[in-house]
C-alpha cells in the first residue's frame, strides 16, 4: 500500500514516536511524506520514505497530486488544531481530495492507530481494486 504521513509542526514529534510504535507494519509498504516530516521520520526510524519538498514550499501540492490520482491508499496526517496556516488552502485540498477518492485518512493520533491497524490485518486491501 502507498502510505501518506503529514505531520504539522506541534505535531512532528508524535509522528516520529507512531512511525517508530508501528516502525514493523509501516516498513512493509511505500511511504511518501512532506518534506521535513519524512526528513524527521527518517532520522527516528531507518524506514525509507520518498520524502517531496517541504510542505508549505509545494509539498503539500506534490502529495496532493499524488491523493488526486488516486495513487495514496491512506493518509496519516497529524494535524495542529490550534493554529491556522499560511498554506491552508492546500491544507484543506489535501482533506478535500481524500474525501473524493474515499482515501482513509487520520487527522489525529487514535484515528492513525486505528488505520495502521486496519492495514496490517487487510482491511484495506478493497484499495486495490479501487485504485
Ligand atoms: O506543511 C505541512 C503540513 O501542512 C507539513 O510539511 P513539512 O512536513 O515539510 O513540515
Amino acid at each position: 500500500m502507498n502510505i501518506g504521513l503529514i505531520a504539522h509542526d506541534s505535531k512532528k514529534t508524535l509522528m516520529q514516536n507512531f512511525c517508530i510504535a508501528y516502525r514493523g507494519i509501516l516498513s512493509k509498504h511505500n511511504l511518501f511524506a512532506t518534506g521535513t516530516t519524512g526528513r524527521l521520520i527518517e532520522e527516528v526510524t531507518n524506514l525509507n520514505i520518498h520524502k517531496y519538498l517541504a510542505g508549505p514550499l509545494g509539498g503539500m501540492q506534490q502529495l496532493g497530486a499524488q491523493i488526486g490520482q488516486n495513487d495514496i491508499d491512506a493518509l496519516i496526517f497529524l494535524r495542529d488544531p490550534l493554529s491556522a496556516k499560511p498554506h491552508e488552502p492546500n491544507v484543506n485540498d489535501v482533506v478535500r481530495l481524500c474525501d473524493m477518492h474515499n482515501i482513509p485518512m487520520a487527522t489525529n493520533l487514535a484515528t492513525a492507530e486505528v488505520i495502521i491497524l486496519a492495514i496490517d490485518r487487510g482491511d484495506l486491501d478493497w484499495r486495490e481494486m479501487y485504485r
